[in-house]
C-alpha cells in the first residue's frame, strides 16, 4: 500500500516509465538533428571541419564567412599573379579587342589566379552564382578546401554572422586587374578582387595588391579594415583616370573642373578606388575623384563599389545611376567614384556621355 491510500499497479508503473523513455528519446534525437542541420548551414563555430559552408539545398550563406573566403581567395590568387610575374614567363595573349580597338590581354597570371580564386569560392559556396573575368576550365578543377577559420581582424570588426539566401548572391571575381600594366611590369597597379552582391547590391568587397601584400576589405553596414581620408578637394580635384582605356576622359575632366585640375593616369580599377582612400601602401598615389568614360565590366568595379559604399562613398554611372551587379557583365554609362564630397552635385556638373561621343 502506497502512502495516502493510493495503490500503484506494477503495470501502470512500467507503462509510465516507457512513456518517459519515449519522450526522452524524442527530445534527444531532435537535438542531434538540430546539431547536424546547424553544421550544414555553416553555423558551426570557426575552426570546425574543412569543407563547404553552404547547405546542399541552396539554403543560406553567411556573409561574414563569404568575406573570410573572399580575402583568402584574393591573397591566394595574388600569390599566383606574383609567381608568374617573377618567373618572367607570362604567355601573353589577346582575347580580342575592346570596343575602342585596344588588345584585351590575358596572361598565365590571369589564368592561374582565376583557377585558385574560383575554385576556393566555389568549393566553399557551391550554391552561389560566381561570375569571373576569365574562362573556368572544367577539366582542370581544383578542390581547395577552406579551413573555416575567420581571421581575427574580421572577427574584431564583425562580431556576428549574417545569413542571406544563397540564391540572392552574385560573386564577381577579377583574378588580375590591370593586365595591360602587368605585361609592362608596372606592378603597383595590379590587384586581385572579389565582390559579393546581394540582390544586385554590392555588399562586400576585397581589393588585394599582390606585390605589396596590402589587402583592403569592407562590408556595408558591418565594418572594414580601411577608411576614407580626412579631406578631399572638390573644387580643383586630383582626378585618377585610366592610362590604357582612357577615351575622352581627360577632356571631360578638364572641361568640367577647369585647367587647374590634376589628371593622374593610372592602371587598374582596383588601384584607382584605393587612390581615394587612406591606404598605407607607399606605392599608392592619392586622388580626390575617379572618372572613367569607356565601357567597363562589373568584375572590374564591383569590389571598389562595395568598399566605397561601406565607407559612405559612391560609385555610379556618370549620370548618377546606381549599378546593379546581376545580369549582364558590362556597364555602359561610364563611372564616377567619390567619397566625402557631394556626389550628386558632381553628377550635375559632368557632361552626359552622349555629348562626349561615347554613347
Ligand atoms: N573600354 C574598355 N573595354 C573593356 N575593358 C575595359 C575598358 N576600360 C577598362 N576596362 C577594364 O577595366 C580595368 C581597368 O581599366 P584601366 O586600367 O584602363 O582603368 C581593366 O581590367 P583588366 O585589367 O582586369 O582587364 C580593363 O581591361
Ligand atoms: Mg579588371
Amino acid at each position: 500500500m502506497a502512502p495516502m491510500g493510493i495503490r500503484l499497479s506494477p503495470l501502470g508503473v512500467a507503462v509510465f516509465c516507457l512513456l518517459g523513455l519515449g519522450v526522452l528519446y524524442h527530445l534527444y534525437s531532435g537535438f542531434l538533428a538540430g546539431r547536424f542541420s546547424l553544421f550544414g548551414l555553416g553555423g558551426e563555430p570557426s575552426g570546425g571541419a574543412a569543407g563547404p559552408a553552404a547547405s546542399a539545398d541552396g539554403g543560406t550563406v553567411d556573409l561574414r564567412e563569404m568575406l573570410a573566403v573572399s580575402v583568402l581567395a584574393a591573397v591566394r590568387g595574388g600569390d599566383e599573379v606574383r609567381r608568374v610575374r617573377e618567373s618572367n614567363v607570362l604567355h601573353e595573349k589577346s582575347k580580342g579587342k575592346t570596343r575602342e580597338g585596344a588588345d584585351d590581354k590575358m596572361t598565365s597570371g590571369d589564368v592561374l589566379s582565376n583557377r585558385k580564386m574560383f575554385y576556393l569560392l566555389k568549393t566553399a559556396f557551391p550554391n552561389v552564382q560566381i561570375n569571373t573575368e576569365e574562362h573556368v576550365d572544367a577539366t582542370d578543377q581544383e578542390v581547395i578546401l577552406w579551413d573555416r577559420k575567420i581571421p581575427e581582424d574580421i572577427l574584431k570588426e564583425i562580431a556576428t554572422p549574417q545569413e542571406v539566401p544563397a540564391e540572392s548572391v552574385t560573386v564577381w571575381i577579377d583574378p588580375l586587374d590591370a593586365t595591360q600594366e602587368y605585361t609592362e611590369d608596372l606592378r603597383k597597379y595590379v590587384t586581385t578582387m572579389v565582390c559579393v552582391a546581394v540582390n544586385g547590391k554590392p555588399v562586400l568587397g576585397v581589393i588585394h595588391k599582390p606585390f605589396s601584400q596590402y589587402t583592403a576589405w569592407a562590408m556595408v553596414d558591418r565594418g572594414s579594415n580601411v577608411k576614407a581620408r580626412t579631406a578631399y578637394n572638390e573644387k580643383t580635384p586630383r582626378i585618377v583616370v585610366s592610362r590604357s582605356h582612357s577615351g575622352m576622359v581627360k577632356q571631360v575632366a578638364l572641361q568640367t573642373f577647369g585647367n587647374q585640375t590634376t589628371i593622374i593616369p593610372a592602371g587598374g580599377a582596383g588601384y584607382k578606388v584605393l587612390a581615394l582612400l587612406d591606404v598605407p601602401d607607399k606605392s599608392q598615389e592619392k586622388a580626390d575623384l575617379y572618372i572613367h568614360v569607356t565601357y567597363i565590366k562589373k568584375w572590374d568595379i564591383c569590389a571598389g563599389n562595395a568598399i566605397l559604399k561601406a565607407l559612405g562613398g559612391h560609385m555610379t554611372t556618370l549620370s548618377g545611376e546606381e549599378i546593379s551587379y546581376t545580369g549582364a557583365d558590362g556597364v555602359e554609362g561610364g563611372l564616377l567614384a567619390s567619397i566625402r564630397v557631394n556626389h550628386q552635385a558632381l553628377v550635375r556638373k559632368l557632361p552626359s556621355l552622349e555629348k562626349t561621343g561615347h554613347k
